[in-house]
């Protein structure tokens, strides 16, 4: 009888600091900043402005925002990251589960130690990216290819490039927004926020737009089929734009102002692009933006919660490695 070969599964986000405080950001910010999946300007113009000017400047501002929502375990997209796969761990007790970031620690060079010393030889890599990018999704296949890249032996390895229109995704998106409406009403509209790419990017070929607009079209058409609302008050924008070149539009931070201003009165938020409440959800978003909507003339505002760790979020995950083992 031949025994089936040991499963792992890697679950890898982008990274975050290990203490809100300027040098720590610094550090993540330059490992994050110096990828260029990223960043993808000639190193030559590109270092000597990030670590001269970028970093010193930005750094200390970010880690005044990092302190305004630090949890006790730690950054959020760390304690929600290491909690999925804990919870994981329990549903899936036949795999052998790990986290890693691809700029900051547990490495997934780390993570990759981890399941191969454990016996680990058929590794699903599953990036917490629902919708691909090429500076997300593809900078995780570059971090494990890296970390392969010097040993002798290694695994059988599957890659879930995206999960953007998986219907088990869509299903737990439209549940947890019908949670939030029956408690916080219907809005006078609902932003699905993305996070932004250059354009640049998407002229070469990056899909991104398109997947992202995928997620809102499929979550829109269940609500509107389940009579949860019947007019079109969904609107997909992009946030956390990035340097001077052309991001994807509408900004999410324009349209707030422009639906303040243009009598709006209740808005609700939700950014199903991120798998873990962080620092662009839970600061920008939550905080700041809702501070725009308010001051702009809005008057109820409310952010819809990533999907973290709740039941909804695990159940979901569970169904997209059984789609692919
Ligand atoms: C050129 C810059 C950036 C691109 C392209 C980009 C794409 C991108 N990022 C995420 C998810 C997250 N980004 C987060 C923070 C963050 N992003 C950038 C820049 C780019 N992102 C910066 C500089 C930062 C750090 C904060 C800041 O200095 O403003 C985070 C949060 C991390 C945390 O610790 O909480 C996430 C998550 C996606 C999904 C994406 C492309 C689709
Ligand atoms: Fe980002
Ligand atoms: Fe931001």
């Amino acid at each position: 009888m031949q025994l089936l070969p040991k499963k792992g599964i890697l679950l890898v986000n982008l990274g975050t600091p290990d203490a809100p405080t300027p040098s720590s950001v610094s550090r993540y910010l330059k490992t994050f900043l110096s990828d260029s999946r990223v960043v993808d300007l000639p190193k030559i113009l590109w270092q000597p402005l990030l670590r001269g000017i970028i970093l010193p400047i930005r750094s200390p501002k970010v880690a005044k925002l990092y302190q305004s929502i630090w949890l006790e375990g730690g950054s959020p997209l760390y304690v929600y990251t290491k909690a999925q796969a804990e919870a994981l761990s329990k549903k899936l007790p036949d795999h052998e589960i790990a986290f890693a970031f691809c700029y900051s620690e547990p490495t997934v060079n780390m993570a990759m130690d981890k399941l191969l010393s454990a016996g680990v030889e058929d590794i699903l890599i599953l990036p917490l990216y629902p919708q691909y990018s090429c500076s997300t999704s593809a900078a995780v296949f570059d971090a494990v290819a890296r970390s392969l890249q010097k040993r002798r032996a290694i695994p059988s390895l599957r890659f879930i490039r995206d999960y953007a229109t998986f219907e088990p995704y869509i299903d737990a998106l439209v549940t947890c927004i019908k949670n939030h409406t029956s408690e916080h009403g219907i809005p006078d509209k609902l932003l699905f926020s993305l996070h932004g790419i250059p354009v640049r990017f998407a002229n070469q070929g990056d899909d991104y737009p398109l997947r992202c607009q995928a997620t809102t079209a499929a979550v829109n058409a269940k609500l509107v089929n389940e009579l949860v609302w019947k007019e079109d008050i969904v609107q997909l924008t992009y946030q956390s734009k990035f340097g001077k070149e052309p991001w994807l539009v509408p900004a999410t931070d324009a349209t707030v102002e422009s639906l303040a201003k243009s009598g709006i009165k209740h808005l609700q938020i939700i950014c199903p692009g991120f798998s873990s409440d962080c620092l662009e959800t839970l600061e920008e978003i939550s905080i700041g933006i809702k501070e725009s909507f308010i001051e702009h003339g809005g008057e109820k505002f409310s952010y819809i919660p990533a999907l973290n760790a709740s039941d909804n979020h695990i159940e979901m995950l569970e169904k997209l490695i059984y789609q692919h083992f």
